[in-house]
This record gives C-alpha cells, sequence and structure tokens, in this order.
C-alpha cells in the first residue's frame, strides 16, 4: 500500500436538491448517498472517501441547509450541514446553473463567516444554454461573493467533474491517512440499508408522504449466501401507512423490489429483504424518537 501524505475534508453544501448527493456519488464512482427529484432527501452527514495513491480526500454529503425548519427534524439536518462547515479544508458550495433563491442566500451567509476557501460549484449546467444563459449566470455570482474558485458541472452527466477533483486536489493539505484505502464511507452496513430504504420510498410516494417517514433496520443478518434484512418504516398518521403499503400491498412490494436490487448492487450478494409499516404519531417531531431512531448530533 502507498502511504498517504496528504489527506483532508471537503464540505459539500447548499439548499436542498440542488445535487450534492449526485456530485458526491459521481465522484466516488459507487451510490453512497441516496438521491431524489425531491428536496431535503439527505437527512444526516454521511462522509464519502476517495483514496489514490497519495491522495485522501473526504468528503462530507450534508441535509440542504434549509429555511422554514420548523420541525425538530428539519432542524436537526440544518445541524448537522451548518457544522460540517468547520475543520474543512475546502467548501463546495453547490448551486444550481440559472437560479438564485433565499434558501441560496441563506447558505451564503453562513459561509461567509466559514474559515475554508468556498469554491462555488454550478451544478445542472446540461439544463442550460451556454452562451445566452450560463455566461450571464456566472458574471452576477461573481458580483455576489468573491469566491475562491467558480466552476460549471453536471453531475449527472459527469461533465467537468474532473476538473472540479483537481481544483480539490489543490486544496488538500499533506497528512496522513485518516480511513483505510478501501474504506469508501463512514457509514454503516446498516445505515446504508435504511437510506436505500427510504430512497426508494421518497421516489415512489407522492408529495408530503416521504417527510413524514423514517426507517430503522430490525435486522441485518448474514445467512448462508445471503443477507436477511428486516426494516421498518415508521409513519405518523394510520392513514399514512394505508398509503405508504398501497392496494393490495403493491406500493410497499415495489419499494421492496428496487431497494433489495440496490442492495444485492452494493453488497454484492443475494439479499432477502422484509419490509414492515408502523405508525408513531409526532417522530418528527419529537427530540425523543429521533434520537431512538438514530438522529443523534456528532461534532
Ligand atoms: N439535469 C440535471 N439534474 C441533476 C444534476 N445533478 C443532480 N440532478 C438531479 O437533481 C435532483 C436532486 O439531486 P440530489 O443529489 O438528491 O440533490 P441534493 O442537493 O443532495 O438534495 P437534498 O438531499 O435535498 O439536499 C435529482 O433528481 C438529481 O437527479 C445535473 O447535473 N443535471
Amino acid at each position: 500500500m502507498v502511504e498517504v501524505t496528504r489527506s483532508g475534508f471537503v464540505a459539500i453544501v447548499g439548499r436542498p436538491n440542488v445535487g450534492k448527493s449526485t456530485l458526491m456519488n459521481h465522484i466516488l464512482g459507487q451510490k453512497i448517498s441516496i438521491t431524489s427529484h425531491k428536496p431535503q432527501t439527505t437527512r444526516h452527514r454521511i462522509l464519502g472517501i476517495k483514496s489514490e495513491g497519495d491522495l485522501q480526500v473526504i468528503y462530507v454529503d450534508t441535509p440542504g441547509l434549509h429555511l422554514q425548519a420548523k420541525k425538530a427534524v428539519n432542524r436537526y439536518m440544518n445541524r448537522a450541514a451548518s457544522s460540517s462547515l468547520s475543520d474543512v479544508d475546502l467548501i463546495l458550495f453547490v448551486l444550481e446553473a440559472g437560479r438564485w433563491t433565499d434558501e441560496d442566500e441563506n447558505v451564503l451567509l453562513q459561509l461567509k463567516n466559514a474559515r475554508a476557501p468556498v469554491m462555488a460549484v454550478v451544478n445542472k449546467v446540461d439544463r442550460l444554454n451556454e452562451k445566452n444563459e450560463l455566461l450571464p449566470y456566472l458574471a452576477k455570482l461573481g458580483q455576489r461573493h468573491a469566491f475562491d474558485e467558480v466552476l460549471p458541472v453536471s453531475a449527472l452527466k459527469g461533465d467537468n467533474i474532473g476538473a472540479l477533483e483537481a481544483v480539490v486536489e489543490k486544496r488538500i493539505p499533506e497528512g496522513p491517512a485518516l480511513f483505510p484505502a478501501d474504506q469508501v464511507t463512514d457509514r454503516s452496513e446498516r445505515f446504508l440499508a435504511a437510506e436505500l430504504v427510504r430512497e426508494k420510498l421518497m421516489r415512489n410516494l407522492g408529495k408530503e408522504i416521504p417527510y413524514a417517514l423514517t426507517v430503522e433496520i430490525e435486522q441485518f443478518r448474514e445467512e448462508e449466501e445471503r443477507l436477511r434484512i428486516n426494516a421498518l418504516i415508521w409513519v405518523e398518521r394510520d392513514s399514512q401507512k394505508r398509503i405508504v403499503i398501497g392496494k393490495g400491498g403493491r406500493v410497499l412490494k415495489e419499494v421492496g423490489r428496487q431497494a433489495r436490487l440496490d442492495m444485492e448492487r452494493l453488497f454484492g450478494q443475494h439479499v432477502f429483504l422484509e419490509l414492515w409499516v408502523k405508525v408513531k404519531e409526532g417522530w418528527s417531531d419529537s427530540e425523543r424518537s429521533l434520537r431512538n431512531f438514530g438522529y443523534r448530533d456528532e461534532y
């Protein structure tokens, strides 16, 4: 093994839905952080570790920083994101090309107090016309703040990600490896399994329900030639439970099928997955329930 001589942390921050998790997954070349077209998909801080030769970059994917954090779960998410801004070597401020919202402004305000250099990563450029839309947007962005760098990318298509990694590399200080070279995340297989179930729920359900649910892994056991995983899906009301299950169990069955396929890809073995839906009233606004479900601050 080549000894790592440079290592450092890179925080990926921004408002919800700009493509932070998609960006981290693309850089790592595998799905560590779940994504969906709905805002506030990521709820926890998740490390994605990339070790190559003498370099180890530890990316910190964070929940989208949002205004209107009325419930305990939202406040937890904002805390997880804000706390990731200290003690990093570089901050990637992810934006959606062509858009600037109050929530972006709020993120920028927080970044002004950060010690690390801030690079504006203008994502989703595949959606814009370069000359008429992107160039004026970049010019305006430069006026909003003196960013260390401004780089347009497409995390989905992989455009300009090599250039982004080249800038990142320059910012990583000397230091020993902080994780073994073959470790890609700080999160357990149990956590990743729960997240995959949540991702499929977010993608298969309508607008409101995904925010009312959380997933807990009840059993994660190696059996002969397969993994047995039992997951509990907690919702807040009986009516939500009926929707998650669907007519004749159709929704739950499809969610389970999709999650199982992703788990088999991630864990490299057959998976037997069982899903159960349970009701716990008001879990998302109860600090105690959040802690029981593993939403714990880590500073
Ligand atoms: N067209 C396009 N879509 C993208 C790109 N990057 C991400 N997306 C889409 O944008 C949506 C949100 O992506 P995520 O990676 O979940 O965004 P996020 O910033 O992590 O979201 P939160 O969890 O809400 O903070 C998904 O539907 C992605 O497929 C891109 O470069 N181009």
